[in-house]
């Protein structure tokens, strides 16, 4: 479904994205993780197009990924981009608009869940609101790739689990999702494959339960073992 071969990005000399390969297969929860500045968001941004890569490219559904794909990819970016004077029924209306594989009944139902008021402007909405908005648009779209930019920040808890069980509810059979999070407890027991980054090098990328044999350590476990700073310094 997504395979990247050797991704590289560098700003003014500084790599940030160092050789980055992976390959995602369909119909698998992919989560993206990693601690800040390990360079999530910036291979979101080069799945995306909204970034070109120094060097590298990215393979989806077989072919160079190129802008007619953006089509078959729903991305719910870190910072909304949203109109926040319109109403959440506006931005519904909009993406149904503007997107023939919106299904807006699908949007309604997940924010009936969550407790949203639709009626409201979105600048009257709360920031855990605002993103369940933002998470049913882009879970209203039929795609082939969703990729969703930390959709666990700012959630409270419940809201994490009900996320992530709507996740798989909403996606489009046999779809990939990848996710990106440093909230790796709340999703563990969800994913099927893992992308390991810190420094912007992947360090593993490989199916869940097989890292889990390999270390014989939890998700969660192992990404506190990779991720730990050095606290002698304090
Ligand atoms: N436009 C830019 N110019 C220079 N450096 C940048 C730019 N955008 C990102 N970076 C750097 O690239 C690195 C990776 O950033 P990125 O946003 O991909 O991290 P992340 O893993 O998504 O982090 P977080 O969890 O904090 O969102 C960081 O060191 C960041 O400072």
């Amino acid at each position: 479904m997504l395979e990247a071969i050797y991704l590289t990005k560098a700003y003014d000399n500084l790599l940030v994205l160092d050789g980055a390969s992976f390959k995602v297969e369909k119909n698998q929860i992919v989560g993206l993780l990693g601690p800040n500045g390990s360079g999530k968001t910036t291979i979101i941004k080069l799945i995306n197009d909204l970034i070109k890569p120094t060097s590298g490219h990215i393979i989806f559904k077989g072919h160079k990924l190129n802008i007619e794909d953006k089509s078959n990819i729903a991305y719910l970016p870190e910072r909304s981009a949203l109109n926040m004077s319109q109403t959440v029924l506006d931005v519904i209306k909009m993406y149904k608009d503007f997107f023939s594989d919106f299904n807006q009944e699908h949007a309604k139902h997940i924010l009936k869940l969550f407790e949203v008021p639709v009626t409201k402007r979105l600048s009257q909405l709360s920031k855990g609101q605002r993103g369940k908005v933002q998470l049913a648009l882009t879970l209203g779209r039929k795609v082939d790739l969703y990729i969703l930019d930390e959709p666990l920040d700012g959630m409270d808890p419940a809201s994490r689990d009900l996320i992530m069980k709507i996740v798989l509810k909403y996606k489009k059979e046999d779809s990939t999702v990848l996710i990106s999070t440093h909230q790796i407890t709340d999703i563990e027991s969800y994913l099927d494959y893992v992308i390991l980054l810190k420094n912007g090098k992947i360090i593993e990328a490989d199916l869940a339960k097989n890292l889990e044999s390999r270390h014989n350590l939890t998700l969660s476990a192992y990404f506190k073992e990779v991720y730990k700073y050095d606290e002698e310094i304090i």
